[in-house]
């Protein structure tokens, strides 16, 4: 199948679900074509599918309905296109969905509430196998084609409690959403969008039978709209509630997590869900990790820095009172589902704050990224949360997937850290150490931002770039509200803290530099002298 020519998507769900309605409505939001596989079955048999079922047999129209509907798989460009409720139950049909999904293909299970959709199909329809009994016949079929629904879909849109044009603009989110790729021994697909959250239900399964959703108070509402979704879908949820920021990256917090899971009765085949900024997925990731040895888990990031950065990649963990997450292990999410209307409560010194990690993106890989800082500074420093406008959007989608794309390309090569993957560590070194020396009343971002101005100025001082590197490092992340010096704690206890950074091995201090914009490269114990110059050079200003 030539990707190019593929519907934009293919919708799915029972009689009545409102496939037709709401891909209709869908399409006039964004524009596109709109076909519907009934109506092109009628057409080319010049018939209605009663007439077809009635005088020919249902083996009959399936037959025709196969044919048009794997033809239309095949030409149908750019469009919506939506089958008839039994469709995905044709082995011909299920066999070229599968296809479909496999080269990128979008399927959306318009999943019905049986009461509703039952009553709707049932009412003044033309539907053939329907016919006799209809209420309890609609019931037989939705469970047997429920599972096949779920097994084919990409996404899924509950039809309980909505109507057809909150559902239409549901899909048209879930159509606009960006998904980037973390390859390797267990790939996973991030996505990006207004819509995400409606993968919950695809991603967790139907083995999944209880779900800890892990949140702090400060999302409570963008957790309320998890918690409603995976009810929805027919989980056990234990909502759990964890202090805000690293007061929740501890082993305290993740023993209380544990404890409540032993009392829930979570088994192996339940899940996590963590809500919240990266300090909250960071711990949702470890308790994932360490429950029972590992159960599967999903993160929902509600913060820019989250969303660029934590969420992804599988560093799991918690602080120490020695260092800035000096336990937790490699465990990958099945999925990342970032739903930037979720941006929307974020505090604006929060928002800057995850530009620091979105410029360290652009220094070690991406240049574009700081072009885009550079061009949109004044709408970036003016965030307020303002999502829905067109403009802001756009940029902060742009900036989200590219920084991710960043953080993929290392992580599908180096999940565990042995080497390419240590130069998203690039301004870590020092920012840990000052985030651990302020007792974390300095924000990671913050932080890591005066760390590549120093790491910036060691490249400098070894030789490997010039001072233009450094200024150029100052102005653009001073311009975004960035710091780019530190006054506090001293020398030996930046030195000792440094010790215990894990590029560190044995004795020997390692940093990230780059000697240009995307060219990083590994610093093995450096000389002291330079160390301490650099030092003071972020301490001068
Ligand atoms: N695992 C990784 O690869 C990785 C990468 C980068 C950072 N981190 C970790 O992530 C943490 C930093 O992440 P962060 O900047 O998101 O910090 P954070 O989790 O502390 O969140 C910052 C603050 O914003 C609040 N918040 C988050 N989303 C909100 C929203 N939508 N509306 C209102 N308030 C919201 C949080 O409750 C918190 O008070 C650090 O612990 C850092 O070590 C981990
Ligand atoms: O994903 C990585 O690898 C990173 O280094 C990303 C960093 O931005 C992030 O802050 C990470 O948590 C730091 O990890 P650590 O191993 O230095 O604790």
């Amino acid at each position: 199948m030539n990707w190019e020519d593929m519907p934009v998507a293919v919708l799915i769900g029972m009689p009545g679900a409102g496939k037709t309605r709401v891909g209709k409505l869908a399409a006039q939001i964004l524009n596109l074509p709109f076909t519907d596989a009934d109506q092109e079955v009628e057409q080319r048999a010049s018939r209605t599918i009663s007439e077809i079922v009635r005088e020919d047999g249902e083996q009959y129209f399936r037959k025709i309905e196969s044919d048009v509907v794997c033809r239309i798989l095949h030409c149908f460009k750019g469009g919506i296109f939506a089958l008839g409720g039994g469709s995905p139950m044709t082995p011909d049909i299920y066999d070229a969905l599968m296809q479909y999904r496999h080269q990128g293909g979008i399927i959306i299970h318009i999943d019905a509430d049986p009461e509703e959709a039952s009553a709707r199909a049932v009412h003044g329809l033309k539907r053939p196998l329907l016919e006799n009994n209809a209420k309890q016949r609609w019931m037989e079929l939705y469970e047997e084609r429920q599972p096949v629904y779920q097994s084919l879909a990409t996404a899924s849109i509950p039809s309980h409690g909505t109507t057809p044009k909150m559902m239409a603009q549901r899909l048209a989110d879930v159509l606009k959403e960006r998904v980037v790729h973390v390859s390797g021994v267990e790939p996973y697909d991030v996505h990006i969008g207004p819509g995400a959250t409606s993968r919950l239900r695809i991603l967790l399964g139907n083995e999944t039978h209880r779900v800890a959703l892990i949140h702090t108070r400060t999302v409570q509402r963008h957790a309320d709209h998890v918690r409603s979704l995976l009810r929805q879908a027919g989980y056990v949820v234990s909502d759990i509630t964890i202090p805000d920021a690293e007061a929740g990256k501890t082993v305290q917090v993740a023993n209380g997590v544990w404890s409540r899971l032993a009392e829930d009765g979570f088994t192996r085949s339940d899940a996590i869900v963590g809500v919240g900024g990266g300090a909250a997925t960071d711990l949702a990731g470890f308790v994932a990790a360490t429950w029972m040895r590992g159960i599967k888990y999903v993160n929902c990031p509600t913060s820019l820095l989250a969303m660029v950065d934590a969420s992804v990649g599988g560093k799991t963990g918690i602080n120490t009172i020695q260092g800035k997450n000096l336990v937790g292990s490699f465990y990958t999410p099945v999925g990342v589902l970032a739903d930037i209307r979720t941006l929307c409560t974020l505090p604006r010194d929060i928002f800057i704050e995850g530009l620091g990690e979105v410029a360290k993106c652009g220094f070690i890989m991406d240049q574009r990224i700081l072009q885009i800082l550079e061009e949109q500074v004044d709408c970036l420093c003016h965030f307020d949360g303002s999502v829905h406008n067109d403009r802001i959007n756009d940029i902060v989608t742009e900036l989200i997937e590219r920084s991710t794309i960043v953080k993929s390309r290392y992580v599908s090569v180096d999940l565990k850290e042995s080497g390419p993957r240590e130069f998203l560590n690039y301004g870590h070194t020092l920012g840990h150490a000052i985030e651990q020396i302020e007792h974390f009343s300095w924000r990671h971002g913050q932080a890591v931002s005066v760390g590549m101005v120093f790491a910036a100025e060691l490249s400098n001082l070894m030789g490997y770039s010039d001072q233009g590197l450094v200024k150029y490092h100052r102005e653009l992340l001073q311009s975004l509200g960035l710091q780019t010096s530190w006054s506090g704690g001293s020398w030996e206890q930046v030195l000792e803290v440094m010790h215990r950074d894990k590029k560190t091995r044995g004795s020997q201090l390692r940093f990230i530099i780059i000697d240009r914009i995307g060219h990083p490269l590994h610093l093995n114990n450096p000389p002291t002298d330079a160390v301490h110059a650099a030092f003071e050079r972020i301490r001068s200003e």
